[in-house]
């Protein structure tokens, strides 16, 4: 037993020798597990700190990124503002492009006709050399110019003499077929006027006892036209053009037709009166000027003289005495159609400025002169001057008794006003017929305001419009005694009887003798007028 234990002994102390052993081997591994653990531990520790110093790293990089992005949404924004600027400089560019296409195409049809006008003007340089070295100096065209100047100056002078520098024409305003009326027209110069009161049965059944023959320059009868009228003073026309003074009226009792003949219907082709007749002359004119580089300028005025003031009717405001009224040029550039539209619309607004009474002679009487003034002025080039001409048309307040019209206060104020004025006219255009060296423009405003016009050096045209009706009998015998060029009393002896032979054959060769000179001067007439035509395109062709 004993053994048993000590053997049990034996092994348990082997045991323990070993356990210390192992313990011991143990207590190593523990040691070196320690160390290694201790290694891995600081290594996890510097693990650690890296990953913190990481996380730090990844938080400024995550900070920086969303600064990136708000940057990049920045830039973004800009992109975008940036692509829409240039998408408008595109559309602009395309614009300007366009335009520039456009200009393009302009410039070679520009460049095209100024081809063309190189071409002609090398053909007319061509022309004009041996023009050149025919006549040789420019001399020679200034001695033509003023050659051709002259002798349009002479051949004018001719017609003038011709036509009358003062020319007094009569126009008959029409009446229904049933007015008993007073007036027959014998020829084309020549009126008889009949008195009612001696006989009141028609002068065309030539039953009458006594009537008045009238001579006259022209006579226009009831069935005359607007056209006319404007034909028989285009010739005046053509003298304002040349620059010269030129004076229209028109006179007559009241309500006998001269505003209608002055003005008519301004818009109406046909019953369109002498004013835009003569504008629409004026307009051509000027363009014709303007195409051909010739330097002109053209103003209007239109006053209205009432009693003693003179109110100008553009500016719808009276001005002094010696005042010039308001001196409206004529727009250059304009196309002819709006040339002549923005002087007829000038007419329409300034005559509604004018003093218009209800007579009873006339339901619109124009109680005062109306003077429509154009001043033309154009450069002569070769001469280099300006030459300056003015054209007057006026239409004259209606001449009419007090008794007649039944006028009281002012009306009658005015009456005795227009009719003193116009007896100041016949007057002074007597003055100027008969040569006499006092011409009485001091007499009227009227005659005062024109004298520029009025006088040896201008030329002027009457136009006396009168009515066969019987109540006008005794204003249109003044009228016509007034201004008639001859006037002459035959009286039948009774109803049926005519004149007795040897009146008759007087009358006759009278008669005859007038038409031959007449026909005699209209020849002389026709030609000078066709050698002024032919003149004037030589002078044109001198011009260019
Ligand atoms: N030749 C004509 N053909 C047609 N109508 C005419 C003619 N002449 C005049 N008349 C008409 O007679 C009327 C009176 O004419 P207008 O006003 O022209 O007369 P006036 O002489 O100017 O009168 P006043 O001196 O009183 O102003 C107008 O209605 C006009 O249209």
């Amino acid at each position: 037993m004993r053994q048993q234990a000590q053997k049990q002994n034996k092994n348990i102390n082997f045991l323990e020798y070993t356990a210390n052993d192992e313990l011991v081997e143990l207590q190593e591994e523990e040691k070196i597990m320690k160390k290694y653990l201790g290694i891995q531990l600081s290594n996890l520790e510097l693990l650690n700190k890296q990953i913190l110093s990481e996380k730090c790293i990844k938080n400024d990089f995550v900070l920086k990124l969303q600064l990136l992005n708000q940057l990049i949404e920045q830039k973004y924004q800009q992109i975008h503002q940036l692509c829409l600027q240039i998408e408008n400089a595109k559309s602009s560019k395309l614009k300007q492009i366009q335009i520039y296409k456009e200009i393009q195409i302009k410039y070679n049809q520009e460049y095209y006709n100024l081809n063309q006008f190189k071409m002609e003007l090398i053909d007319s340089l061509k022309f004009l050399e041996s023009d050149i070295q025919k006549y040789n100096q420019t001399e020679f065209f200034k001695e033509l110019w003023d050659q051709q100047r002259q002798s349009i100056l002479e051949f004018n002078e001719e017609l003038l003499s011709l036509k009358g520098r003062i020319r007094v024409v009569c126009r008959i305003k029409p009446q229904p077929e049933s007015t008993h009326k007073t007036i027959i027209v014998n020829d084309e110069y020549k009126v008889l006027l009949f008195d009612p009161h001696r006989s009141l049965q028609s002068p065309e059944k030539n039953q009458k006892k006594q009537y008045t023959e009238y001579t006259f320059m022209k006579v226009f009868e009831e069935d005359s036209q607007q056209v006319d009228l404007f034909n028989d003073l285009n010739f005046f026309l053509n003298s304002f053009f040349q620059c010269s003074n030129v004076s229209i009226f028109t006179y007559g009792p009241t309500g006998s037709g001269k505003t209608f003949t002055m003005f008519g219907e301004i818009k109406n082709q046909k019953q369109k009166g002498i004013i835009p007749r003569c504008l629409e002359q004026i307009c051509q004119k000027v363009e014709e000027y303007e195409a051909n580089g010739i330097f002109n300028e053209v103003t209007v005025s239109i006053i209205e003289l009432y009693n003693d003031k003179i109110k100008d009717l553009i500016q719808n405001v009276n001005i002094q005495e010696r005042k010039e009224p308001s001196q409206n040029k004529l727009p250059q550039g304009l196309q002819f159609k709006q040339k002549l539209q923005f002087l007829l619309q000038q007419i329409i607004s300034a005559t509604k400025n004018r003093i218009v009474r209800k007579t009873n002679c006339n339901q619109h009487s124009s109680r005062s002169h109306l003077v429509y003034t154009i001043k033309l002025k154009l450069f002569d080039k070769i001469q280099n001057k300006v030459n300056e001409g003015q054209l007057h048309l006026v239409d004259l307040a209606g001449s009419e008794r007090i008794q007649l019209s039944q006028t009281t206060g002012e009306g009658q104020k005015e009456t005795i006003f227009i009719n003193q004025s116009l007896q100041a006219l016949s007057a002074v255009l007597k003055s100027i017929k008969n040569n006499v060296i006092h011409i009485p423009y001091r007499n009227s405003l009227l005659t005062q305001y024109l004298r520029n016009s009025l006088n040896s050096n201008s030329k002027t045209m009457v136009i006396l419009n009168i009515s066969s009706h019987p109540v006008y009998y005794s204003q249109t015998k003044e009228a016509l005694n007034l201004l008639c060029l001859k006037q002459q009393q035959y009286i039948t002896r009774s109803q049926h009887q005519t004149p007795n032979s040897f009146e008759k054959s007087e009358r006759n060769k009278e008669l005859t003798q007038t038409n031959e000179q007449t026909s005699a001067k209209n020849k002389k007439q026709s030609i000078l007028e066709r050698k002024l035509t032919n003149i004037q395109s030589t002078q044109k062709t001198l011009i260019f």
